[in-house]
Parts: C-alpha cells; sequence; structure tokens
C-alpha cells in the first residue's frame, strides 16, 4: 500500500508538465446527508462525490464520462461553487476558492461559467433573449463597449444566431438554437473556464454535433478551457483533450483521449467502450467482444468496500473487496485507480480471486443481432442480465437511489442569472427509492446538419432537468 502511494505522489510530480493548471482540484468530496424526522436527525449520507482529484490545464478539454448518478453533475456544480464541498480543496488560477463567500466570489464569477443540459429549462421563458443574454452584464455591473445591446448581438451572432432575434422569447427557438443562446449567456463576460454539464445530450442527433462544433471552434476563437460533462462516449470523444471517467462517485481512470481509447486500463471504462456501437457495418465484425456487467450500480449511500468497482468486475480478487486502489499513473499520461489493470502491470499479482459471480462477458455477437439493441454507452452496463441488456430501456436503468429524483429547480437559478450562490440546503433526494424510469427529454425538431462523424451513432438524451425558467425568474423577483 505504501508502494501504491509512493507511486502516487511520483505522478503527481511528473504530471508537472511546468503549465500551471487554471483549475486545480484536490480531494473533492460532497455527501449531501440524509435525514428523518422533524428533528432532521442525520441518518447517512449520499457519497455523491468522495475524493476527486484533478487538473485542468488552460486551453484544454477535459471531459467528464460516466453512467448516471455517479456524481458527474455534482462535481460540475462543486467547481463552479453551484454547491458546498463537504472536504477537499479547489483552486482557481492558484486561488482556494473551495469555502470563499459569495461576495469574495462575486468577481470570479464573471471567469467560470456553466452551460446546463436543458435548453428548454434554463432559460427564463418570460425575458427576451437580448435580456437573457445581457443579464451577466447587468449583475456584474459591466458594460461593454458600445453598450450591452450591440454586445449582446454580437454574442448572437458568434453563436449562430441572427442578431435581428434580440427581442424574441425562448420559446420562439429550437432546441438547439437555445442551447445557443445559453452558450452566448455563459460567454457573455470573456470566462476563462466553461463547465458544460451534458450541453448536447437534450438536444436531437444532428442537432448535437452542431452544438458540439460550435463549441470547438469558440473555443479555438476566444482560447476557453472546457470542462465537458456527459455521459455519451462519443461526444467525449470528440471534445475531449483528456477524459475523467467517473465510477459512484470517485475518478476510476484519467487519461489522454489517444490513450484511453486505444487501450484503456480499467476494467469499468473497458466496460464502457466495448458498449460503443460501431457506426460502420464492415467494421462491426472487428469488435471482439461486448463485456456486460451484472447487478445495478451499487448505492452510493453505502457503496461498496475497497474498490467500489469489485462487486461487478470480472478480475476482481481478495484485495479488491479490502483495499480502496489508488488513482496512479502507470503509464505516461494515464492514471488507473485499479489493483488488476487492463493493458498494464498487475499491482497485486497472485491475490486469490473473489468467488462472487459478478460478471458475464458476452461473446462478440453477429452485428444484425448488435444494431438495433445497441444501448446509449455508460447506461449498457447497468443491465443486469444479458438477456436485459438488449432492451433499450433496461439499458436506461437507474441507481436505485434516486439518481434521477428532480434537483431543487433553484439550483439552476443562481448562474442562469450569471452570478450563483452556492445552494443553501439540499434536500437528500437519495432517501426514496425510484424504481420506474424518468422520461426521456424531448427532442426538437432537427434542422441543422451533422458534422461530427462520432457524436450521431446513437441517441441517448437524458430527462431534461426541472424546468428553471421559472425558478430564475422568481429568484430575481
Ligand atoms: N441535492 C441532492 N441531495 C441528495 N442527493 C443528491 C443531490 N444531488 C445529487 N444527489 C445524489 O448524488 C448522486 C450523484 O448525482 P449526480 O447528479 O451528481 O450524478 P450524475 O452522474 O450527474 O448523474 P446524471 O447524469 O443522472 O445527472 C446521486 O445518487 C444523486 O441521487
Amino acid at each position: 500500500m505504501t508502494d501504491l502511494k509512493n507511486k502516487a505522489a511520483a505522478a503527481s510530480a511528473e504530471q508537472a508538465d511546468g503549465s500551471e493548471p487554471l483549475l486545480k482540484v484536490n480531494g473533492l468530496v460532497k455527501h449531501f446527508p440524509i435525514t428523518k424526522g422533524v428533528l432532521k436527525r442525520k441518518v447517512g449520507a449520499v457519497q455523491a462525490v468522495d475524493g476527486l482529484s484533478f487538473d485542468v490545464r488552460p486551453g484544454e478539454t477535459l471531459g467528464v464520462v460516466g453512467e448516471s448518478g455517479c456524481g458527474k453533475s455534482t462535481m460540475g456544480r462543486l467547481v463552479t461553487r453551484l454547491l458546498e464541498p463537504t472536504g477537499g480543496t479547489i483552486e482557481f488560477q492558484g486561488k482556494d476558492i473551495t469555502h470563499m463567500s459569495a461576495g469574495r466570489l462575486r468577481p470570479m464569477r464573471r471567469d467560470i461559467q456553466m452551460i446546463f443540459q436543458d435548453p428548454y429549462g434554463s432559460l427564463n421563458p418570460r425575458h427576451t433573449v437580448g435580456g437573457i443574454v445581457g443579464t451577466p452584464f447587468r449583475l456584474q455591473g459591466v458594460t461593454p463597449e458600445g453598450g450591452v445591446k450591440a454586445e449582446v448581438q454580437r454574442l448572437l451572432e458568434l453563436v449562430g444566431l441572427n442578431p435581428e432575434h434580440y427581442n424574441r422569447y425562448p420559446h420562439e427557438f429550437s432546441g438547439g438554437q437555445r442551447q445557443r443562446i445559453g452558450i452566448a449567456r455563459a460567454l457573455a463576460l470573456k470566462p476563462k473556464l466553461v463547465v458544460a454539464d451534458e450541453p448536447v445530450s437534450a438536444l436531437d442527433v444532428s442537432i448535437q454535433a452542431q452544438v458540439v462544433n460550435l463549441l470547438d471552434d469558440l473555443q479555438d476563437e476566444l482560447g476557453l478551457t472546457y470542462l465537458i460533462i456527459a455521459h455519451d462516449l462519443s461526444v467525449i470523444r470528440h471534445v475531449s483533450d483528456r477524459i475523467a471517467v467517473m465510477y459512484l462517485g470517485k475518478i476510476v481512470e484519467l487519461a489522454d483521449r489517444g490513450s484511453l481509447y486505444e487501450a484503456p486500463m480499467h476494467p469499468y471504462t473497458k466496460a464502457l467502450m466495448s458498449a460503443v456501437p460501431v457506426p460502420d457495418p464492415r467494421r462491426r465484425g472487428a469488435k471482439s467482444e461486448r463485456i456486460l456487467l451484472k447487478g445495478d450500480v451499487p448505492s452510493p449511500i453505502s457503496p461498496p468496500t475497497g474498490c467500489r468497482f469489485h462487486t461487478r468486475c470480472w478480475k476482481a480478487t481478495q484485495i479488491c473487496k479490502t483495499t480502496e486502489p489508488p488513482l496512479i499513473q502507470l503509464k505516461t499520461g494515464h492514471q488507473v485507480a485499479c489493483h488488476h489493470p487492463e493493458n498494464g502491470e498487475d499491482q497485486a499479482p497472485g491475490d486469490a480471486p473473489l468467488e462472487a459471480d459478478v460478471i458475464t462477458v458476452a461473446p462478440a455477437r453477429t452485428p444484425e443481432a448488435a444494431e438495433p439493441e445497441a444501448p446509449a454507452v455508460p447506461e449498457a452496463p447497468e443491465a443486469p442480465e444479458v438477456a436485459e441488456a438488449v432492451e433499450p430501456e433496461a439499458a436506461a436503468g437507474k441507481a436505485p437511489e434516486a439518481a434521477e429524483a428532480p434537483e431543487p429547480a433553484a439550483a439552476e437559478a443562481p448562474e442562469a442569472a450569471g452570478a450563483p450562490e452556492p445552494e443553501p440546503e439540499e434536500s437528500p433526494k437519495a432517501a426514496e427509492p425510484v424504481t420506474e424510469e424518468s422520461p426521456k427529454a424531448a427532442e426538437p425538431a432537427s434542422e441543422e446538419s451533422p458534422k461530427v462523424a462520432d457524436a450521431g451513432t446513437e441517441e441517448s438524451p437524458k430527462a431534461a432537468e426541472p424546468a428553471t425558467g421559472d425558478a430564475e425568474g422568481k429568484a430575481k423577483e
């Protein structure tokens, strides 16, 4: 174990490539308390995020991928300080912002902006586009050169919207156009870091490609740094320079895009990737095997001991049950938290295997069988049995701890307005298990042509978040 810790220290020293990270997260923790009774006695906690450490370097895109409920959104809200961390530190441009007060955070809000998943709910329906995109200027007391109106129109043009539509309302736009409005608003104050939480998953596939390409272009043009959260490996692959894979509140693998896709080291990443549908029918036969993990994602209220993935891992041995593997660098630019990594040196050779019946590895299926049934990428491992896994509905199964329970609408309001405040208190949404699946997001009519080949390979829109437009309005009232 000491040996592993030394390796971890060496890895982080090695990673110092000279450039100061824009964002530095160390041991970040967020536990949502579960309370009971009128006295709100604490009876447990949802360990949504449990010890994340990563850097985001200037100008890069760090993609964060993982299945529903693994803590991606919570992580995004923590780094933008919409949520108060339970532990760990967040540094932005070398400044510790972990517990900074709202007043001191205000100037920093200009530099860190967020784009939300739901282009319907994140815009106030009672405000015109001009009012929405111009809000950050008013909140920060900034008057751009040439005035707010001219700047808003320039921003609308920048994101590919007609500046003449300044006085229109959100309902007059399609889903893709609304997401562009959200992007224009996020860019208004020329932020340094943009955190995009599932920026395209509520959109029609062809429009996903357009928005992804827009984000790409804006990054080149404005030198932005992105932290992009998504559950779709195809989208993540297209946009990211480096990728962090999350499982049950932890990063299990963090690597350069090429390294991760060519030789994934964590068994969980391997399983996720094996479920990516292959778009080219001629290449489908080459796919060697599809790994279907048995069982559901365990509850973040009482996660498994040791490696959190051991209950579903086909390589698990005794040490996996007792000892948590640290995230260490096993290859250049490739960190993994696993005792028995794929494509790398075994960290605990000779350890006795676990007897549990934990995994089904399905042999390669015929292209005909695989094609129509390929589920949305990260959900595939949740499929409990082989037979069920081929049903898209089964693939969309959620963790029992209410991962889909709606978040408090107010959570969206502050940053929609450009100057978010941390959430005062979180309601324990995971206390009640939810058994039924949430409805899929409505898909807007597609009017744009795709540019991203990969992004169009599967469609996995998530349930739309609760409408926040009202909340935004209320917050302002
Ligand atoms: N305000 C809250 N109160 C209690 N539990 C919460 C709260 N917000 C999130 N959780 C729980 O924390 C866990 C992680 O949720 P989070 O939304 O971060 O996951 P995610 O990976 O972003 O999932 P999704 O892609 O479905 O949004 C889930 O179990 C969720 O139920």
